[in-house]
């Protein structure tokens, strides 16, 4: 099962790749594909199926069929099917980071961390898994007022059946795994739809998955133009979960779905408020690894930064002394900025910037681009009349703003329609709790930069930033219902040890 070949069974020809249902790889009979274009040279990379409606439709019959099969496998045997996948995902964690930096300019390094992070997170669910549902809930009736002890209730948890999984380009396989594993831990089935960009390694992904030996059905990956097969997707009758992660598609999605659960995780503005007595030499490394990491393409990159006017100056210099040492350039050389995803990308974060600079900000660095490889960028005394004060530009562009008391930088943080992470760095312990208290976003971070993970840790965005709340366990939880059953007894019984 060693090497590369191993993945010649899902090439429809030279860098064309096929889709996965019922078991096996296929070519569309659209005869269309959709193009990957590769964000460092702006040229097509590789092709992937652009899928129809009918292969849509007969992915969720399969999917439907085959997870009453699985429902019924022993809890265990998923868990251990779950560990293999995660074996053969880890084994070839190499040669699926290298799709990763053709695809969306992840460096090489960081490619190959989030194929492994992803085999962790894999077995983890599987193991969590195991506990979670091996424990129900026994209750009796008699603590409610005006009954007796006759009645009682046994509570499990059972699979929703469908899972659609649609993660974005940023983390493709990190983001796939962490919809796939816990809706097949606890029995359902997946239908994934992968991100264009990102789609090869999201293909291989299903691959490992193929190899490690489940039911025919019980998953595919569908790919296709989300405007030509979103809708259908989203809305089919056949879907009982989604899982998406991504940007505003998220909202129309919710809003078109079924009364179905719905794990949104969309994007963020995630505000770092600077206090005088911080660390500043901390708060400017976080900052710049939170701002600039993976070109500032991340949900909890620290996209503005709210600082207090008298430390101002000595925090930003030191930030930009910290991005005077950040290579640019291409993730094959594991430079710390890569292009960004697309030339559209490239070109909002332009127009950020160019608003930003018309209104009178001051630049710390010059604006500098070559095709999608933007230089990093500090933009300092930001006001709140300049979109990059409120928008996420998703690259490596960070503005300052200069606040005069603390109230100013939270109103910041709440203003916003986003609210995913924040972050606040003090010394002072009290302070960093009322503040994070007062801030409403989905997790704060005290001296630390935003994150999402360890992957166990609970995850979630208050207002547009989501819909409830992702995390292993979270994951696990949201893709099952209770089911309770009753036992009524003939009279009231009461134990006696
Ligand atoms: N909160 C989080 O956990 C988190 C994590 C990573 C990224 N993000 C956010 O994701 C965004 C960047 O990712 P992106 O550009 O891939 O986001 P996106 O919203 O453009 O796409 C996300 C996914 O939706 C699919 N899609 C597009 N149109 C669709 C439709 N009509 N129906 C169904 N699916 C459709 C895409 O193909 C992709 O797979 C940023 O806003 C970022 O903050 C959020």
């Amino acid at each position: 099962m060693a090497g590369q070949n191993v993945f010649n069974e899902i090439l429809a020809g030279e860098d064309t790749f096929k889709f996965y249902t019922d078991g096996e790889w296929k070519t569309s009979t659209s005869g269309k594909t959709v193009n990957i274009i590769n964000p460092s040279t702006l040229k097509p990379v590789f092709k992937v199926q652009a899928c129809t409606q009918d292969e849509v439709n007969k992915c969720v019959d399969s999917a439907k069929a085959a997870q009453k099969i699985w429902a019924k496998t022993p809890l265990w045997k998923r868990a251990e099917t779950l560990h293999r996948f995660a074996a053969i995902l880890r084994e070839h964690s190499v040669s699926i980071a290298g799709c990763l930096v053709k695809e969306i300019a992840k460096c090489q390094k960081d490619s190959v961390t989030e194929v492994v992070r992803s085999c962790d997170l894999i077995s983890y669910t599987a193991e969590e898994g195991i506990r979670i549902l091996a424990q129900g809930k026994f209750l009796v009736s008699d603590s409610f007022p005006g009954n007796e002890r006759n009645k009682y209730c046994l509570e499990s948890k059972i699979p929703l059946g469908v899972i659609l999984a649609i993660p974005p380009f940023n983390y493709p396989v990190n983001l796939a795994v962490s919809k796939i594993a816990p809706a097949l831990i606890t029995g359902n089935a997946v239908i994934l739809k992968p991100p264009t960009q990102g789609a090869v390694a999201g293909l291989h992904l299903i691959h490992c998955l193929h190899l490690a030996g489940f039911p025919k059905g019980l998953v595919s990956a569908i790919t296709g133009k989300g405007s030509e097969i979103g809708d259908l997707l989203t809305m089919h009758p056949g879907i009982n979960c989604i899982s998406f992660t991504g940007g505003d598609t998220g909202i129309s999605i919710s809003k078109k779905a079924g009364m179905i659960p719905l794990q949104m995780e969309l994007g963020g503005k995630d505000a770092c408020i600077v206090l005088e007595d911080a660390d500043l030499d901390l708060a400017a490394s976080n900052i710049v690894k939170g701002g600039y990491s993976y070109s500032g393409q991340r949900c909890t990159a620290v996209k503005v930064v709210c600082v207090m006017e008298s430390v101002a100056d000595t925090l930003v210099s030191a930030v930009n002394e910290k991005v005077k040492k950040l290579s640019v350039g291409m993730p094959e050389k594991n430079c710390d900025i890569t292009p960004v995803v697309s030339e559209s990308s490239a070109n909002f974060i332009q127009g950020l910037v160019e608003d930003a600079k018309e209104k009178g900000a001051t630049f710390h660095q010059e604006w500098k681009r070559e095709g999608n490889l933007i230089w990093p960028l500090l933009i300092d005394h930001v006001r709140p009349d300049m979109r990059i004060a409120w928008e996420e530009p998703f690259g490596p562009v960070l503005p300052v703003i200069r606040i005069k008391t603390i109230e100013e930088g939270i109103h910041h943080c709440n203003a916003n329609n986003f609210a995913l992470q924040g972050c606040i760095f003090t010394r002072d312990i009290n302070k960093a709790i009322m503040i994070s208290d007062a801030m409403e976003s989905g997790t704060i971070q005290i001296n630390g930069a935003p994150a999402r993970g360890p992957d166990h840790f609970p995850f979630q965005g208050l207002r547009d930033s989501g819909i409830g709340s992702q995390g292993i366990i979270n994951s696990i939880n949201i893709m099952c219902k209770v089911k309770s059953t009753v036992i009524n007894l003939p009279g009231p019984s009461y134990t006696m040890g």
